[in-house]
């Protein structure tokens, strides 16, 4: 896929080399951006084995809503969360929480009722908002609206995140009967991250335009802090070399997006180069 090769060369060209709290310097850029069109294939990188099962299985799991990897972990037999877990398997209020239970507070009133009168007061009750289905919601009833976003920053509940959002927030836009999906992410890991992030919201933007009714459109990535690990950069310029092939495509079912299951998701034509081995830092 050209748009990531030419990320990746960016980064190693013009890259300033940082330190960061994992202790593998980074070579980084500011602010890169790129997009792709969902209409012409899969977006899943080639120039390496992508783990097809593992980036849906994420994806899913952000959809559960739970705090833990328990599913993710046990279940599924995927791995890719288990650094930031404990060892009961949980992560904190991350992703799946923040899209489907995000935590606020809402004033309601509340009579307490006496013998010769009562009293009118209020109190703050404790909710949970579902990000993913208000978007839904709108995009079926309101596609033309400019305030289908999606956030996962939750300034108030930092602390108790295994690890802050990086993917922080994602905004629907329907054009010319298109969906289409603009993700900011703060910090991103060229070699391993990126290419995860980048299918998995190419998936979600599918799975939602079959849900409200919408063609595929494209899906857009700002990376803020843009990165490569320094022990990333031999096994990235080899890709450089590598010919891109070209997209599979993915099938996925005619279903609600909450009753989804991996089975439902058919990668078809997937013609990649070999594996690279990347060790993530934590
Ligand atoms: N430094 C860092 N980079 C990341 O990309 C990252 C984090 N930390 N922390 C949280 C999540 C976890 N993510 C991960 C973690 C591991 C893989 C990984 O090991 N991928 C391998 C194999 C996948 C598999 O076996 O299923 C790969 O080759 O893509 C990918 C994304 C993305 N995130
Ligand atoms: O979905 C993800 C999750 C994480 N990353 C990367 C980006 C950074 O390399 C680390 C997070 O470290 P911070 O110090 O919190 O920025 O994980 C990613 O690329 N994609």
């Amino acid at each position: 896929m050209k748009q990531y090769l030419d990320l990746v060369n960016s980064v190693l060209e013009n890259g300033t080399q940082k330190e960061n709290r994992t202790g593998i310097d980074t070579i980084s850029n500011f602010s890169e951006f790129y997009k792709v069109d969902l209409s012409e294939g899969f977006p899943l990188l080639t120039t390496k084995k992508m783990y097809f099962r593992s980036v849906i299985l994420e994806m899913l799991w952000y959809l559960r809503g739970e705090d833990h990897i328990r599913w993710l972990r046990d279940e599924k037999d995927c791995h890719i969360w288990d650094e930031w877990a404990d060892e009961d398997g949980n992560v904190g209020p991350i992703y799946p929480v923040m899209w489907r239970r995000f935590p606020y507070h809402e004033e309601e009133e509340v009579r307490f009722e006496g013998n010769a009168s009562h009293i009118v007061n209020s109190m703050w009750v404790k909710k949970e908002f579902d990000q993913v289905q208000r978007a839904i919601n709108m995009l079926k009833e309101n596609p033309n609206s400019r305030r289908i976003v999606v956030s996962a920053w939750h300034p108030g509940l930092l602390d108790q995140m295994a690890l802050p959002p990086c993917h922080v927030m994602y905004i629907f836009n329907v054009t010319d009967g298109k969906l289409n999906c603009h993700l900011t992410q703060r910090s991103g890991d060229i070699a391993l991250g990126i290419p995860f992030n980048l299918a998995c919201y190419s998936a979600l933007t599918m799975a939602i335009a079959n849900e409200v009714g919408l063609e595929y459109g494209e899906f857009a990535h700002t990376i803020v802090d843009a990165h490569i690990y320094e022990n990333h950069v031999e096994g990235l310029k080899e890709q450089l070399e590598r010919e891109p092939r070209e997209l599979p495509t993915l099938e996925i079912a005619d279903k609600p997006v909450d009753d989804l299951v991996f089975e439902d998701f058919e990668l078809k034509n997937y013609d990649h180069h070999p594996a690279i081995n990347f060790e993530v830092a934590v």
